[in-house]
């Protein structure tokens, strides 16, 4: 488990500040394998996880989707065969806070423990 992943996603209100440049810069040094990208014009951050079959991927989806509900913070899902894309941002902010970058780190966490 990370430094990020041990943290809780705190409520986020439409008036939270979206993380800087520089705390981004600093952030996602800890979760490596995602990828900030711009889309619609909201900051969001997106990795692909790959599996062998169809189940698999949906186990993992159906496992994101529990520790998303649990942090109250929600992601976007495409499960498809053997992969599943994972996309986190706030919405209430149209960009990216820290909780992003904690359920990032979770949604590690659990393709590591599968
Ligand atoms: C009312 C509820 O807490 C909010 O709508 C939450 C739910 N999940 C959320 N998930 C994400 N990714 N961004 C949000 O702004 C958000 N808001």
């Amino acid at each position: 488990m990370s430094d990020l992943s041990a943290q809780k996603c705190e409520a986020c209100r439409a008036d939270a500040p979206r993380v800087s440049d520089e705390e981004l810069a600093v952030l996602i040094k800890q979760i490596p394998d995602w990828v900030p990208e711009v889309r619609d014009g909201i900051m969001q951050l997106e990795r692909v996880f790959k599996f062998k079959n169809f189940k698999l991927a949906l186990e993992f989806t159906n496992k994101v989707g529990a520790m998303a509900e649990d942090e109250g913070h929600h992601p976007g899902l495409l499960t498809e065969w053997g992969k599943v894309t994972v996309t986190w941002w706030s919405h209430s902010i149209k960009g990216l806070h820290k909780n992003d970058f904690v359920c990032a780190a979770k949604t590690d966490d659990v393709f590591a423990a599968l």
